[in-house]
């Protein structure tokens, strides 16, 4: 019998062509996404599920699909959609498309550091709004990250490749924060583990890489924000809910750090009046860390090998255990 497969976004490319060519296929056609009864009942007697990480997969909606499940493939790298315990023990799957992302999410990093330190947002919308009057001696201040110190959390393949960047191109000084020792950082990038409230103490300039779980959530909590020097910059294309987002209003109200930037935030997306939105000193971009055509097509293709490998029973390319 043919096996069914749920895709819950159309994705770039022609990859999905060698799924339907495998099994049914059927793709949620509409841009934002499906809700969580949408997700119940299209997930019923699925073998396999593409997923984004607006979809929360958990153990109840797996046993809502049934026995059959095999394979749940995450089209991102992040998996804190999905349940992989209950999937685990329920002999279901889990795959994800690392690396193919790392350079894109990296630059992203790199260009809110610098959108941020330098008011590129508010200055570009003074000029769109016809009011840019002259150029002004004290206007538009903003710090520079050359020779200055990089504070890494989460030295993963994207905070090192983030790291690589702002090390080799602008003589940044190195720390980070990693679980285990990164001897090879510290030989190629001159960096030093530290432990997070030195790097936060001591840091100019603070990007966040960790994946989100529940030791990471809130790991950017007030008293962690507190640490930060007042002419700090704080950059998060990882998970929103890694940093306290009222804490963060908070300190930039009180300019007690120097500006954000942010590619992820709590929820997706934010509400248009929130204050972070409203704020003259944080960038915000709508998750746009692997918007490449490059990336997304890369992804693209391992997703749908992870799937077609799950269906069958193999190994998948990419698995997140
Ligand atoms: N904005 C965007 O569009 C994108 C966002 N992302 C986000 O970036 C994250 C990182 O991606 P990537 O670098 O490829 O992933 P990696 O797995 O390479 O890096 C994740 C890092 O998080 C660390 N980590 C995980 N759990 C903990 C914990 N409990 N305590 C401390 N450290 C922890 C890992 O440490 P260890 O090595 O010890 O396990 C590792 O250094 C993704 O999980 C995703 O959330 C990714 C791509 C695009
Ligand atoms: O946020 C994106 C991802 O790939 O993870």
């Amino acid at each position: 019998m043919t096996q069914r497969v749920w895709v819950t976004r159309e994705i770039p490319g022609e990859s999905l062509d060698r799924l339907r060519s495998a099994c049914e296929v059927d793709v949620w056609p509409e841009a934002t996404p499906p809700s969580a009864e949408t997700l119940r009942e299209k997930v019923v007697g699925c073998a396999g599920l593409l997923t984004m990480l607006s979809d929360a997969i958990t153990g109840e909606l797996m046993d809502v699909a049934g026995e059959q499940l095999k394979v749940v493939s995450n089209y991102a790298v992040g998996f804190n959609n999905i349940d992989v315990d209950a999937a685990k023990s329920r002999g279901i799957s889990v795959g994800n498309t690392p690396d193919v992302l790392t350079d894109a999410t990296a630059d992203t990093a790199v260009a809110l550091l610098f959108a941020a330190s330098r008011h590129v947002v508010p200055a570009a919308k003074q000029v769109q709004a016809g009011e840019w009057k002259t150029w002004e001696p004290t206007g538009w201040l903003g710090v520079e990250p050359g020779g200055k110190t990089l504070g890494i959390i989460g030295m993963g393949r994207i905070g090192k490749a983030t790291a690589e960047r702002l090390v080799r191109g602008w003589g940044m000084k190195l720390l980070y924060t990693s679980r285990r020792d990164q001897s090879d950082v510290d030989n190629e990038l001159g960096g030093q583990r530290v432990d997070l409230d030195t790097l936060l103490s001591q840091s100019d300039f603070v990007s966040v890489h960790v994946a989100l779980n529940e030791q990471t959530r809130n790991l950017l909590d007030a008293e962690a924000i507190g640490r930060m020097p007042s002419h700090a910059v704080l950059v998060n294309t990882a998970r929103g809910e890694i940093i306290d987002q009222d804490a963060l209003v908070d300190a930039l109200e009180r300019r007690a750090i120097f500006a954000a930037g942010l590619d992820v935030t709590t929820p997706e997306p934010l509400p248009g009046d929130h204050p972070l939105v409203k704020s003259p000193h944080c960038v915000i971009l709508p998750h746009i860390g692997s918007a490449t055509d490059q990336s997304r097509h890369a992804m693209a293709e391992i997703a749908v090998d992870n799937v077609l490998a799950g269906l069958s029973g193999k190994p998948l390319r990419c698995s997140v255990t």
